[in-house]
């Protein structure tokens, strides 16, 4: 089988200081790999370069892409990159606004996607909007009102329809359920493993929440000033952590 993402030497620098160095990984189909760390541990940078919002410095991300096979995203055309990000990649920002257009409709959210791969037919992209907004328990009463007069909860989960109405097979996330509350962190999370699953979406999740990898993650990587100190499967690494800074994030979260 051939890895549907393959990352090598990846390194980020900002003038004199790291934001990530020497990054290598695979991610195999449908699965979830977590990235956590502190604030300032690379994470973001790391996923920017991943998603290819950010130009690393060195290195490669091989995508295993549908109609030509394994290539690396950082050389190719820029066309070509933003036809992946719209067809086989997601992106899920931390905060919604970031990824939703706030002044139009919940409808419209998810049927431009839709419209930005070709789709045509109003009715059509009408239903499956519907369909969409109700996989992430939004009533089809809310699909003309617009984002900003929903809950950060609501949004978030409107920002996820829009980036998987168009059957992605990768999904960047950035900290899904940051900044929202517990209450609703647990069912966001819920949804997302749910979606997840039933889909076969690969994922990276960057998070400094070690509960939101334990549900959701296969495997999991631990960043500390930019470089991957520990990674292994989740449970494993979390429950029996090797090196000395991933045993202060766990028995950190432990004594809380
Ligand atoms: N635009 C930038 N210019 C200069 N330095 C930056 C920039 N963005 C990040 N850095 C630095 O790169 C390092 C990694 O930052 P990064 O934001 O990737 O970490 P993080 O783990 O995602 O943190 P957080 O959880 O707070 O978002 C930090 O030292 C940070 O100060």
């Amino acid at each position: 089988m051939t890895p549907l993402l393959e990352v090598r030497n990846l390194s980020k620098f900002y003038g004199p200081r790291i934001g990530c160095a020497d990054v290598g990984f695979e991610l195999w189909p449908g699965e979830v790999l977590g990235i956590v760390g502190e604030s300032g541990s690379g994470k973001s940078t790391l996923l920017s370069c991943l998603a290819g919002h950010l130009v690393p410095d060195t290195g490669s991300v091989v995508y295993d892409t549908r109609t030509d096979g394994p290539r690396d995203t950082l050389t190719m055309s820029e066309p070509e990159r933003r036809m992946l990000s719209r067809t086989d990649w997601a992106y899920v920002h931390q905060n919604p606004r970031d990824g939703l257009r706030m002044n139009v409709s919940a409808g419209g959210n998810v049927g431009e996607r839709l419209m930005a791969v070709g789709a045509r037919h109003y009715g059509n992209i009408r239903a499956t909007a519907t369909d969409w907004l109700g996989r992430v328990e939004i009533s089809d009463e809310r699909i003309d009102d617009r984002p900003s007069a929903f809950s950060g909860g609501m949004q978030q989960r409107l920002q996820i329809a829009r980036n998987l109405v168009t059957g992605p097979r990768l999904v960047f996330m950035d900290e899904p359920t940051g900044g929202l509350d517990v209450s609703v962190q647990a069912r966001l999370l819920d949804l997302i493993r749910a979606l997840v699953r039933d889909l076969g979406l690969s994922a990276v999740i960057v998070t400094h929440d070690l509960a939101v990898v334990r549900l959701l993650a296969d495997r999991l990587m631990v960043m500390k000033s930019g470089h991957v100190v520990e990674e292994g499967l989740t449970d494993q690494v979390l429950d029996d952590p090797q090196h000395a800074y991933t045993q202060l994030l766990v028995s950190s979260v432990l004594h809380v």
